[in-house]
């Protein structure tokens, strides 16, 4: 059964971070693909993206074609709502009789996996590979037994990137080049996302 990564996440905008990630995961897990979900509503972010569902995943297109390993997935777009992990999980199963699923989480998210909505079904349908943050250690120590079981860490360089910065960067008219690959770069300015308004 080939396995399958899936990079879920707000992608408000796609960058480095998440491409480095999705691929050491790639590589170290044996990965046949890694689907990237951009989420239409994220369930556990306090504010709404700050760009629409369009651009979000417009931008994730842009990142992932120079990888053929890498594709993108409109499936959290299409079903509208509050993005929880299970549904979309449930649903890619129905779709993919074929296919196992590992979803790749970065360190902020294996410590609130205990938050996320059915954790307890959705970790029997799936494993977890986690990736270390700069910004905020992991702490598998701190799971629930089912849920250790259920991760592997694996091996990448900490990179200290977020779409948070980038998107404080842009607005400050800062430079994100090399944050994020050229080909959003380009995107981002031809629609002038994330730019400062005159009435901000
Ligand atoms: N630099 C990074 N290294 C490893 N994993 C990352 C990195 N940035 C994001 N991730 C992981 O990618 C997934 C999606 O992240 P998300 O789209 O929320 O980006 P973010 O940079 O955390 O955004 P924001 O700053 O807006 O909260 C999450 O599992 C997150 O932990
Ligand atoms: O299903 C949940 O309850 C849940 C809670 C938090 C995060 N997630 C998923 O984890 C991925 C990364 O989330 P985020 O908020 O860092 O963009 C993304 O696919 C979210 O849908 C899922």
């Amino acid at each position: 059964m080939s396995k399958i990564g899936i990079m879920g996440g707000t992608f408000d905008p796609v960058h480095t971070g998440h491409l480095l990630a999705a691929e050491k995961a790639r590589e170290q897990c044996g990965l046949q693909e890694v689907w990237f979900i951009p989420s239409y509503m994220p369930p556990l972010k306090a504010n709404e993206p700050g760009v629409s569902s369009e651009h979000r995943y417009g931008m994730v297109e842009a990142a992932v074609a120079t990888n053929d390993a890498f594709r993108v997935l409109d499936i959290e777009l299409k079903r509208g709502g509050i993005s929880y992990s299970y549904d979309t999980v449930s649903e890619l199963i129905k779709r993919y009789p074929g296919r196992s699923f590992a979803y790749i989480i970065g360190s902020d998210r294996i410590n609130d996996l205990c938050k996320w909505h059915r954790i307890e079904e959705l970790a029997e349908l799936v494993t977890f590979i986690g990736l270390e943050r700069p910004a905020e250690p992991a702490q598998p120590g701190q799971l629930p037994s089912f849920l250790k079981q259920r991760l592997t860490i694996v091996e990448m360089p900490p990179i200290g990137i977020s779409s948070t910065d980038i998107r404080n960067r842009l607005t400050a008219g800062h430079s994100v080049q090399y944050m994020v690959p050229d080909t959003v770069l380009e995107y981002i300015r031809r629609y002038g996302l994330y730019e400062s308004r005159a009435d901000d």
